[in-house]
């Protein structure tokens, strides 16, 4: 709905030839249209230059007149006496000829009336050429030469007597027509005819006048006799100037349920009980170290526990290490524990191997807390490429022989299409043998052997199109953890090949054993929430609810409460591992969680020799594949079903080979290592990729052999039976300080970590919120440190600490990062430290020739 325009008073003004046009009284000149519509960034069009306009009595262009008066009217106004004179003669003329036949009658009037307007339209003509010869010299009129010829005859000098009189009436008109001045110049030689002329077309000008005047009159009128106040209509404002606030701009763009979220304040706890989880049940929470619940799952609990309120889809945006795996953890089995048969009843989708194994933990930490009172133990299965395929197949899918002759006839059928297909190389129409032959006269049943499964997607996808008797349709939970992540890159269209199954309704299949509702719960979380609603769409969310931590809005990213956070200017990039050192070696590396603090580490015990020497080496073994690739999903992807086994199965024996190398490496270890050490706290340095992972943890074993038995490595490229050990070694405290690539910045919850120190600047925003959000979890005190070259200075600053001018950062945090120095001064390094620097730069490139990875110098 438009409000109606309504202009601004105009000044009256006595309208002039060139206002007289139609155009000008019917439409205003002014450039401002009363609905143009607004293009932000797009000036308004430059008033267009007001046209000279030519006089034309065109029907068609004249104002809107008064309807009033006829045609007729009009008409005799404009043709003035001499027409009226002719209307006479055309009457007295009609009199005479009364007594002709009515078509006769109707025909001349019909012809008068045409007479009529030729007058009218001879009228414009003439008036047309007066108002071109207005400004030229009087005496120069339409008939100036006529009048010159006329001043000529002798028989004009008889009339010189009436000459006084003549003036005067000269005078006289001269004053009422000053324009007609030309035409009576010399009256006594001007032919009547052409005088009622001129006549005619002063009176037709005037006529005219009047006739806009009034019409413009009545259109002001009108418009002002529209009151605003009267209708309570208001001018159209004109609209401001938009700024171009991104962050304020998808806010006003977003749909209902995420622009008006469910929030929380993050010091808001509450017991279990008061949330609808059971006594019992929250007994066992407890002695898993879950007394209360934390903010987010005091918001997110009463939303996914049974209630005959509405049930919708959730999505959580909470910090990193808020307890967003518990808020739907807890709810989930707490559902499925109701369930007599165990049936794929949910699904726990993560972007990697080392997340699923995590959130297995917290999934079983609740299964026995339910598995009380009457509830059943809900069994949690996993998928995730690190084992054979059709053993991974058998875990989750059970098979059992069953007489059926038909089904086993229609086996038969289906086994010799298989062949068939094969013989003629077509396309696989999806169908797959199965894995066990049935007995004769007999089927294989197949039924699921897990409740929950927790994968990823890639994996997900093998099974769906490969796994005989995988099916999703009990399913009623889709959880997807790191969403942000998940979503943005769709692995083998995972989403639409989960989605496409969950939309399959078979009667009964989804009911919620606890309430009267059926179908499936989806729970979308991250630290780092998408507002991409293309992306967020593709998740088909039913009457979704955004569940927000406070201080956070969907979009915006939070960190942790208790983070502290600094930067170190690096002055010399090509020194950049001393500064490490320095910082690792210096009064800040404490704990800052008293209750963590540890005392002297002993090294050379077993796992820190193995750890620690398998940090120290760039092997190829752990750089087999040098793509940066965090996620686990697309590995598993890739594989198929064959490959997968034979790659997994190698990949056993190649762990196995692995540990062999470590051994040797071990006995040849280039830097001798001290005996003991103390390292107060616990590190994990981000690098920018596996490969500068594995070359800076060998580096720092070389530049602090002290340190070596406590380092420990983390990359994609790592074997995960590798990866689980070193993070397991890691949560003993064997291992303290971890080189990773961006591979554990989401998600993984290191509950001992303290410090985070990005050595190489995160890539973006979202990336420097996961990585800095390892530590300070779970109400837990952390510090992150960041190196900043002089180059990449600009760029911290402004996007990851929102400092500088016109700095706009997405990051939320609760203190400003400081500024730490490392080093006495411009000469930070003594000459005797690069040069041990230099050697072993040397060491490592010897190394990376004679078969690993090295480095030059920077
Ligand atoms: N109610 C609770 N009481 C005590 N500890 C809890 C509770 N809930 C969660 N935790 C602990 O908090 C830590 C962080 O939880 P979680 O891993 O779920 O965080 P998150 O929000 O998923 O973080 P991220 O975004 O980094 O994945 C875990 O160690 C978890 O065991």
């Amino acid at each position: 709905m438009y409000n109606r325009y309504i202009p601004p008073a105009k000044e009256k003004q006595a309208p002039t030839h060139s206002q007289t046009t139609p155009a000008s009284s019917s439409k205003p000149l002014s450039t401002a249209q009363p609905y143009a519509r607004y293009i932000p960034g797009q000036a308004p069009a430059p008033p267009a230059p007001a046209q000279p306009q030519k006089i034309v009595f065109d029907d068609a262009n004249l104002p809107p007149v008064d309807h009033s008066k006829s045609t007729r009217e009009i008409d005799e106004e404009l043709t003035g006496s001499a027409t009226q004179k002719k209307a006479k003669k055309s009457k007295s003329k009609q009199s005479e000829d009364v007594a002709d036949d009515g078509v006769d009658q109707e025909a001349k009037e019909s012809r008068s009336r045409k007479r009529k307007r030729e007058d009218v339209d001879q009228t414009a003509i003439l008036e047309d050429k007066v108002v071109e010869n207005e400004d030229a010299t009087p005496a120069s009129g339409p008939d100036g030469d006529n009048a010159a010829a006329a001043h000529a005859n002798p028989e004009n000098d008889v009339k010189q007597e009436r000459k006084p009189k003549r003036e005067k009436r000269k005078k006289k008109k001269q004053e009422d027509y000053p324009d007609a001045e030309m035409a009576d110049a010399d009256d006594d030689d001007m032919h009547r005819k052409h005088r009622s002329v001129f006549e005619k077309v002063q009176r037709s000008l005037k006529i005219k006048e009047r006739i806009v005047e009034d019409s413009t009159k009545k259109e002001e009128g009108e418009e002002e006799a529209e009151p605003a106040v009267e209708h309570g209509l208001e001018p159209l404002p004109q609209p401001e100037p938009v700024t171009f606030d991104e962050s304020k701009l998808a806010y006003e763009t977003l749909p209902p349920w995420l622009a008006s979220p469910v929030r929380v304040a993050p010091d808001v706890t509450r017991p279990f009980v008061e949330l609808g989880i059971s006594p019992e049940s929250s007994k066992i929470l407890e002695s898993k170290g879950f007394k209360d619940a934390f903010a987010v799952q005091t918001a997110v609990l009463p939303l996914l526990l049974p209630s005959p309120d509405r049930q919708g889809d959730v999505v959580v945006a909470a910090p990193t290490g808020s307890g967003k795996t518990l808020s739907y953890v807890l709810p989930m089995v707490h559902d499925i524990s109701k369930d007599r048969a165990t049936r794929l009843r949910a699904l726990i989708v993560l972007p990697t191997r080392d997340l699923v194994q995590q959130v297995q933990l917290a999934c079983e930490a609740c299964t026995t807390a339910f598995a009380i009172s009457g509830g059943k133990k809900v069994k949690v299965g996993t998928a995730m490429g690190n084992r054979v395929f059709k053993e991974e197949q058998s875990i989750i899918v059970g098979e059992e022989q069953r007489y059926d002759p038909q089904g086993y006839q229609q086996y038969l059928q289906k086994q010799n299409r298989l062949v068939s297909l094969e013989d003629s190389d077509d396309e696989d129409d999806g169908l797959d043998l199965e894995r066990t032959e049935p007995l004769p006269y007999h089927v294989v049943a197949h039924e699921s052997k897990v409740d929950i499964l927790i994968c990823t997607p890639g994996r997900l996808v093998e099974h769906i199109t490969k796994t005989p008797g995988f099916s999703l349709d009990y399913v009623r939970w889709l959880i997807v953890d790191e969403a942000d992540k998940l979503l943005a890159q769709d692995f083998q269209q995972w989403l639409d090949t989960v989605t496409e199954k969950l939309s399959v309704e078979k009667p009964g299949a989804r009911d919620f054993p606890s309430s009267n509702k059926s179908g499936v719960r989806k729970v979308i979380l991250s630290a780092t929430m998408t507002r991409d609603l293309s992306l967020l769409n593709g998740l088909k969310l039913s009457r979704p609810r955004l569940v927000v931590v406070e201080g956070t809005k969907a979009g915006e990213q939070n960190l942790p409460p208790l983070l502290r956070e600094s930067a170190i200017k690096i002055r010399e990039p090509s020194l950049k591992p001393l500064y490490l050192v320095d910082l690792l070696r210096s009064k800040h590396m404490v704990s800052v969680n008293q209750e963590d603090a540890v005392d002297e580490v002993s090294v050379g015990s077993e796992t820190s020799d193995s750890e620690a020497s398998s940090a120290s080496s760039s092997s190829a073994s752990d750089s087999e594949s040098d793509s940066d690739s965090d996620s686990d999903s697309d590995a598993s992807s890739s594989a198929s079903s064959s490959s997968s086994s034979s790659s997994t199965s190698s990949s056993d024996d190649d762990e196995a080979e692995e540990d062999d190398d470590d051994k040797s490496r071990s006995r040849n270890r280039p830097f001798p290592t001290a005996k003991k050490t103390t390292f107060p706290t616990t590190v994990l340095i981000f690098t920018k990729s596996n490969e500068a992972a594995l070359r800076l943890s060998r580096l720092l074993v070389l530049l602090a052999p002290d340190l070596a038995p406590l380092i420990g490595t983390l990359t994609s490229s790592t074997k995960t039976s590798r990866r689980t050990r070193t993070l397991r070694a890691f949560a003993q405290n064997k291992l303290r300080i971890l080189v990773a690539s961006d591979l554990v910045s989401r998600g993984i919850d290191l509950v001992n970590l303290e410090h985070v120190i990005n050595y190489d600047l995160p890539i973006s925003e979202t990336s420097y919120v996961h990585r800095v959000g390892r530590t300070a979890r779970a109400g837990r005190r952390g510090c992150a440190w960041t190196l900043v070259e002089h180059a990449e200075a600009r760029r911290f600053w402004r996007d990851f600490a929102g400092e500088g001018k016109g700095a706009v950062t997405t990051i939320g945090r609760s203190a400003p990062i400081e500024r730490i120095r490392i080093g006495d001064g411009e000469t930070e390094f003594s000459e005797e430290r690069v040069q041990e620097y230099e050697r072993a730069l040397e060491r490592l490139r010897a190394e990376a020739v004679g078969g690993g990875g090295g480095e030059g110098r920077k």
